[in-house]
């Protein structure tokens, strides 16, 4: 554990420094991992998780997500399962359905949750909102949390290249003493660069918060107004397009990523920098009371609800599938297809 200073707060964080994979791999020398689902997040962790050498298995239904798991090299009958033959066989059992498919297949792994066992999420969302979801895990299990801070995706590819993704971690029910020391384990064995301590709750809440805001929902709508804005005053789609997101994304995001806001606006020219000192406090103050409103639909729980109910629909899928799809069908995203191709790199992908 290193302490850590954040802006003037001091926090613990947890590398391989602290917490090597040998000591990983020696805390769970004797479990078999069992990762239940393999839409997104089950790829990523089951495949670092057997890379870095852990014992794991693979619980998934039929369909198409189970053949993935199939050319993923996971082989039915010894290391992939179906749900509920994967929670039998494991001794920590990683929750790795979606938020609501968890719900439903909650009594088919409860009954295989004995006393010894380890249960494993990447969000807070089925305990903290147990009112909703009805899961209650038995009393004399541990129950933790490891929840990788960006997708599925990015976790297995930046493990490929020898990065890491960072986490948060929890413990909401420690039975055997050690279930802190197989949280990190976890997190080292899928691929964690580092991390950060928080609560179920803490973490639901912030997620529900971030993905909605700033990391999705808001960024998006943020884009489409100001491309709408200028195609409404007669910018070409290109330009509109160039303006809006292409220049972000390529030259200023990466410089704010690499050294910092300032140093994004040090990099830019001084009517640039002039002008956006002005206008990011209006923005900021217009989008406040947006964000406080979010917030508070998570914290009570609505937006869980929401998309409890959503998500639950037999044919959710293709629903979300067919909203996407309006995404990618609108003039602004068409658009980044043709100012993708431009791009002198470009390789037809
Ligand atoms: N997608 C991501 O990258 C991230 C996800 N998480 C969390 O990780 C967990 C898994 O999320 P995702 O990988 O996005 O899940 P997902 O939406 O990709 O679903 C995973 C699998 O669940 C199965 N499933 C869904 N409903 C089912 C049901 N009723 N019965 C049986 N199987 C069912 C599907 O076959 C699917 O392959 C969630 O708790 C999520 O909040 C956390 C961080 C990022
Ligand atoms: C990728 C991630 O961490 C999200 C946005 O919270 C999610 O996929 O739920
Ligand atoms: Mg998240
Ligand atoms: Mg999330």
């Amino acid at each position: 554990m290193a302490e850590m200073n954040f802006g003037g707060i001091s926090e613990t964080v947890v590398t391989s420094r602290e917490f090597s994979l040998d000591k990983a791999r020696e805390v769970l020398r004797n479990e078999t991992i069992a990762v239940i689902g393999y839409g997104i997040q089950g790829p990523g962790q089951a495949c670092n998780l057997r890379d870095n050498g852990f014992n794991v298995i693979v619980g998934q239904r039929q369909g198409k997500t189970y053949d993935k798991a199939v050319a993923d090299g996971w082989v039915p009958g010894e290391t992939l399962f179906s749900i509920e033959e994967a929670a039998e066989r494991g001794t920590v059992i990683c929750m790795l359905l979606s938020d609501a498919g968890q719900i439903q297949a909650w009594p088919s792994v409860k009954k295989y949750l004995n006393a010894g066992k380890t249960l494993y999420y990447s969000h807070g969302f089925a305990v903290n909102w147990s009112d909703r979801t009805g899961v209650v895990p038995p009393a004399d299990i541990d129950v933790i949390l490891v929840a990788p801070k960006g997708s599925g995706t990015s976790l297995r590819t930046m493990f490929k290249e020898g990065r890491g993704l960072n986490c948060s971690y929890a413990v909401y029910q420690d039975v055997s003493g050690k279930a802190e020391e197989k949280t990190l384990a976890l997190g080292i064995g899928i691929g964690a660069g580092y991390m950060f301590k928080t609560t179920f709750e803490r973490e639901a809440v912030s997620d529900l918060t971030g993905e909605r805001g700033s990391l999705m929902g808001a960024i998006e709508g943020l884009l489409e107004a100001q491309y709408e804005v200028l195609r409404e005053h007669g910018h070409s789609p290109s330009e509109a397009f160039n303006e809006t997101v292409e220049e972000l994304t390529q030259s200023l995001m990466p410089l704010f990523a690499q050294k910092g806001m300032d140093w994004m606006y040090a990099n830019c020219s001084t009517t640039a920098q002039r002008g956006a000192l002005d206008w990011a406090p209006r923005f900021r103050d217009a989008i406040k009371p947006v964000m406080e409103w979010l917030y508070l639909s998570v914290k009570s729980g609505d937006e869980a609800q929401r998309s409890i109910d959503s998500n639950s629909k037999p044919d959710y899928r293709e629903g979300l599938n067919k909203e996407l799809e309006e995404m990618r069908n609108k003039e602004m995203w068409r658009a980044a297809v043709s100012v993708r191709k431009l791009r002198p790199e470009y390789d037809g992908e």
